[in-house]
């Protein structure tokens, strides 16, 4: 009699265990939660199902799961998170100008960027801080060139890439640009244009730039940077989803080499303050730093409400020379493999800087109204090749709903910005790389036509999105004005499906010749 009830009550343990095993395979986040597999596979969640469908693109299983359900807003389970995709232009303008998805998940991969593994700055931070510190850093940069006109930036932008010009046409002249330009003429990319992006970058922080003796040093950031943007994921990594992995072979390893980098390019960020830092006097601002240390010194350490502390200044700096360095470098990299495919663009593109700008200098933004190809190239670049993949991760602050679905607080919201741009509906052949398509009837640029969303929109706009544009219009000018583009002898032209995607997408460090017009 007392076996066979032990029996029973083991048999209902096991019952009840099974049935709290499987249960998330069938339950959904909330009544009305969008369209999508169904609950949470165990361990992983909708993670482990993307890895599966597509192990290295895992915004591409996201649309071919939107699209096995028939839905351009998929609802899945992200181990814990519920998560929403959205892969429609029109629904990802809407969530991008709402409030209520202004917030930014707590993952595990951001956390690894700081030394304490704390959420700091900007990118993945929410509410008040954030707020405060986007403000402030913008604002303040703002006053030294950033994000708008401005003559000595300008001046000295010119003289950067007058360089990299230099750099280019009679190589290296110093021991550590040896490993950019060869000998024989041929250059890395996108490690080339780290230098000059990071220098734009830094005139704008510390009112200096590197010179050119000196800027190995920013070649070795760019590369750590991109070790970060290669390993890591536009989901946030398996590391945010089950953290303890970072314990575990081979995961540890990703994990080790993810917060190495980071804390590197963090090393470089801080050598930069600690010189301003050294010399700081309260009355005399030479930069924005000393905007920044004066904001400081009015705040209590200890007090949570500050937020003018050296961690988060560190952070709020790295998340704008980050993507200064990485990311629109790389999209200058992506652009450089397309043009080896559209020959066409680029003597169309010079044909319009000879006839605009002639030899004699560099283009300007003054001459970018008249050249509204090489602007429109540079769009469709941006379009076709979208740097990120999935935008950054959004975080529902509230319930709320969207187009008729409920989603409950604190769910998370991926973009899918590729998807996007390469919605038929919206683009008619979204597989053709057509600089034309933001051309007007007269050869003009006719910017209602790009409706192409690379830097997000609304309240988390990329805050860079101005100093990247302009940037990156100066540098393809420059470039085109001066080169052709040449690969490798006997190199086949760059199979652009091959390109990884981390938590940008990139494509393998590629020689290319700028060989003199
Ligand atoms: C081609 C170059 C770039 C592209 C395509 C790009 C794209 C993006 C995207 C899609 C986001 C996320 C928007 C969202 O959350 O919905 C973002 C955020 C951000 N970007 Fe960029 N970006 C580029 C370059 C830059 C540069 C050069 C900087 C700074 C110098 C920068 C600074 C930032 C910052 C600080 C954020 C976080 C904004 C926030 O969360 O409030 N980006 N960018």
């Amino acid at each position: 009699m007392f076996a066979a009830t032990s029996l029973v009550l083991w048999g209902v343990v096991l019952l009840l265990l099974l049935y709290r095993l499987l249960r998330p395979l069938y339950s959904r986040p909330g009544k009305n939660f969008p369209p999508g597999p169904p609950g949470s596979v165990p361990v992983l969640g909708g993670y482990g199902l993307l890895l599966l469908i597509n192990y290295y693109h895992l915004h591409k299983a996201a649309t071919a799961l939107g699209d096995f359900y028939r839905t351009k807003i998929l609802g899945l389970w992200l181990k814990d998170y519920p998560t929403v995709v959205v892969n429609d232009l029109a629904v990802a303008r809407e969530v991008l100008n709402r409030k209520e998805f202004d917030g930014r998940p707590d993952l595990y991969l951001a956390r690894m960027r700081d030394k304490g593994f704390k959420l700091r700055g900007i990118f993945f931070t929410d509410g008040p801080s954030w707020k405060e510190q986007r403000w402030f850093i913008l604002r303040y940069l703002r006053d030294y060139g950033f994000g708008r006109r401005f003559v000595q930036h300008e001046a000295e932008v010119n003289s950067e890439l007058l360089e990299l010009v230099d750099l280019l046409k009679y190589g290296a002249k110093h021991e550590h640009e040896k490993a950019i330009v060869r000998a024989d003429g041929y250059a890395k990319c996108p490690n080339v244009f780290f230098s000059c992006f990071a220098n734009a970058f830094l005139q704008i922080l510390s009112g200096e730039r590197l010179c050119r003796e000196e800027t190995g040093v920013l070649y070795e950031t760019g590369a750590n940077a991109m070790i970060f943007q290669r390993n890591g994921d536009d989901y946030g990594t398996i590391l945010s989803f089950l953290p303890w992995l970072r314990y575990v072979y081979p995961f540890s390893k990703k994990y080790n080499v993810i917060r190495q980098a980071s804390l590197n390019v963090n090393g470089f960020i801080e050598t930069i303050i600690e010189k301003y830092q050294r010399t700081f006097d309260e009355n005399h601002v030479r930069c924005f730093l000393d905007l920044y240390f004066r904001e400081m010194v009015k705040c209590t350490p200890q007090d949570p409400n500050f937020t003018f502390q050296q961690d988060q200044l560190i952070l709020g700096l790295v998340d704008f020379f980050f993507p200064a360095i990485s990311g629109a470098t790389t999209q200058m990299a992506l652009l450089m493999e397309r043009l080896l495919h559209n020959p066409d663009a680029v003597r169309r593109m010079q044909r319009e800087i000879d006839e605009v700008v002639g030899y004699g200098r560099l283009p300007t933004l003054d001459d970018r109204p008249q050249l509204a190809y090489t602007e429109a190239t540079l769009r469709e670049g941006m379009r076709i090749d979208t740097l990120v993949p999935s935008g950054i991760a959004h975080r529902v602050l509230d319930d709320t709903s969207l187009r008729g679905y409920e989603l409950p607080k604190d769910t998370l919201v991926l973009i899918g910005l590729d998807a996007v741009h390469n919605q038929k509906e919206y683009w008619g052949d979204p597989e053709c790389f057509r600089p034309e398509r933001f051309l007007d009837a007269n050869g003009k640029l006719c910017l209602a036509k790009d409706i192409s969303l690379p830097f997000g929109a609304g309240k988390r706009l990329c805050a860079g999105e101005t100093f990247a544009r302009n940037i990156m219009f100066l540098t393809l000018a420059a470039l085109m004005q001066n080169f052709n583009l040449r690969q490798l002898p006997g190199a086949r032209l760059p199979d652009l499906s091959k390109r990884a995607t981390g938590v940008i997408i990139t494509p393998e460090d590629y020689w290319l010749k700028f060989e003199p017009r």
